[in-house]
């Protein structure tokens, strides 16, 4: 569930996220003699070039009156970026070379990730205490116990030579401190889930294309959760109905009092809603997780069903329950790091085609997804299970993925630019950080390259290098995304990877030579696989 964007004209409140009120006074890129590093490696002396590449008309304000609304006992809108500007009188009053530190860097106060509470028990505190285990020497004990107790997290967790192997990439964010962390998230969790078992375990649904019939599934498990949503893997009670027997229910979570906040949250919350069903319903491909049906018509046929129901007198927002396909290998983050990062290359590569071939589908729909990151892929299979398919014909015939969480989604018109500045932080491409027009299709390839990095080098490419003092280490990421700061490690020495490399190279890169998702998919590493594949 995100913000809309189709409401922002209709609503004062809600951002007007033009070129000019993000734009950047013209001399904050002047007078830097700071050096930056390109990803090849190229000393470019002046580190704000990129991001003046970046823009693409001149840039003449401050963005002083921008107004963007908050979505207060939630985490945030949408997985989410949220603006606030300095003050106008206090940015005037610095140097040159310190407007351009702040500006727009540190007006973003940009949610890391996501708060889910299986990752981070499972991927964070459970693996870094683990580790924590085997430390014997107590100098090395105190250098982790530092880390840890930063802000930042374990995927920039340089392990002492005791520690093997390398932390695995995308760790969610957290702070970790100890069990007391670990106690509130479990606290969290059971939160959550008593607010499950006190509803009914029956769900009563109805499918896409048969509105006259409802139908009931039981609930077996919860499987995720996110800024906006708790999933459930629910079981159909027919015993004919095999083809949804096993469905995943992504139930919207409500801001706490949203009938009482007096501002536009409902509204907006319904909007984002409609938008993500809209798109859901015309999505079909194998690749694309898909919408079978909802637990009430009206989030399907009507285009304000809030507002509706409350007309009719409704005192509450029912709930709103998206039944999806299920993927039972759950989503890549989990499957990464449980198996440590040792994924075998060509399963990388196999995952990773399916992806771009399921972003192609979307681009040549006009949808964009601007949300693409490791926890939205879905696997269908466990990648244990996928590795025990490799050389049989099913291994071929059916598709490994499914790419989830529309929530962001958008629907364009050919050659629009967006505005509206969402994403996740560490997939967030520099024309987003800047806050100029963006074209979509272009963030989303500049996200797969963020991926495709992720999954060969275990590790996001804008976290700070593996060798980074602690002075790099607590610079944003931010700031490395806008000089497009990233380079190879783990892999750097490693053979037969060039054609995955000149994804992530021509992706990862300026917005007017980054590749477009046809030529991501026209490369030698995409093709090799497609041409085997037969669904
Ligand atoms: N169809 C599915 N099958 C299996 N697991 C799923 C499915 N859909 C979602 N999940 C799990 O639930 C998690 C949250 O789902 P989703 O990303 O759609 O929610 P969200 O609230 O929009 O999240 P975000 O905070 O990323 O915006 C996923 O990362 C995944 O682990």
């Amino acid at each position: 569930m995100k913000p809309s964007e189709s409401g922002r004209t209709n609503n004062p409140k809600t951002p007007k996220l033009n070129q000019e009120e993000f734009g950047l006074p013209p001399n904050i890129f002047q007078n830097s003699n700071a050096a930056t590093l390109d990803p090849l490696g190229t000393i470019n002396t002046d580190p704000m070039s990129n991001l003046q590449q970046e823009s693409e008309a001149p840039i003449t304000k401050t963005p002083l009156t921008l107004n963007i609304p908050t979505f207060d006992t939630i985490n945030a809108l949408p997985t989410p970026m949220t603006y606030t500007p300095l003050s106008p009188n206090l940015l005037s009053s610095m140097s040159p070379t310190i407007q351009m530190q702040q500006q727009p860097f540190q007006q973003l106060n940009i949610k890391k990730r996501r708060n889910n509470n299986n990752l981070n028990s499972i991927n964070g505190i459970n693996t870094f205490k683990s580790h924590f285990n085997e430390i014997r020497n107590s100098k090395e004990l105190d250098q982790v116990k530092n880390i840890a107790t930063s802000n930042r997290v374990v995927s920039e967790l340089i392990p002492p030579p005791s520690l093997s192997p390398q932390r695995i990439v995308s760790l969610p964010t957290v702070n970790e401190e100890d069990t007391t962390y670990e106690e509130a998230e479990k606290v969290k969790l059971e939160k959550e889930e008593n607010e499950f078992s006190s509803e009914e375990n029956i769900l009563n649904g109805y499918l896409l294309h048969d509105m006259s019939r409802v139908r009931q599934w039981k609930k077996v498990k919860h499987i995720g959760t996110g800024n906006f949503s708790f999933v459930t893997l629910y079981e159909s009670l027919d015993e004919f109905d095999k083809y949804y027997h096993q469905v995943a229910v992504k139930k919207i979570k409500y801001p706490d009092n949203i009938l009482n906040t007096g501002d536009d949250t409902l509204s907006r919350l319904e909007s984002s809603l409609t938008r993500e069903l809209s798109v859901l319903k015309t999505l079909d491909y194998p690749c694309v997780v898909k919408l079978y049906g909802i637990n009430n018509p009206i989030f399907v046929e009507q285009k304000r069903p809030l507002t509706t129901l409350l007309q009719e007198g409704h005192k509450d927002i029912p709930s709103c329950e998206f039944i999806m396909s299920y993927c039972n290998g759950g989503d890549l983050l989990k499957e990464l790091t449980e198996c440590q990062g040792n994924v075998p290359r060509w399963l990388i590569q196999r995952v990773y085609s399916e992806l771009v071939l399921a972003v192609k589908y979307l681009h040549e729909n006009l949808i964009i997804h601007r949300d693409l990151k490791l926890e939205n892929i879905l696997l269908r299979y466990t990648l244990d299970e996928i590795i025990g398919m490799r050389n049989t014909p099913s291994y071929y015939k059916q598709n490994m993925i499914e790419l989830g969480d529309f929530g962001l989604c958008k629907k364009i018109e050919p050659g629009e630019l967006c505005t509206a500045r969402c994403g996740s932080e560490d997939y967030v491409s520099p024309e987003i950080l800047m806050g100029i027009p963006y074209n979509g299709h272009l963030t989303d390839t500049w996200a797969l390259g963020v991926i495709l990095y992720a999954l060969l080098e275990d590790r996001l490419p804008f976290d700070a290098p593996p060798n980074a003092n602690q002075r790099q280490r607590s610079r944003p990421v931010a700031h490395r995304i806008a000089r497009f700061e990233w380079r190879w490690s783990k892999t750097l020495e490693e053979n037969g990877l060039d054609s995955a490399k000149d994804i992530v190279k021509n992706t990862l890169t300026r917005k007017n030579q980054r590749w477009n998702i046809q030529q991501m998919y026209d490369s030698e590493y995409i093709q090799e696989v497609i041409t085997t594949l037969c669904f």
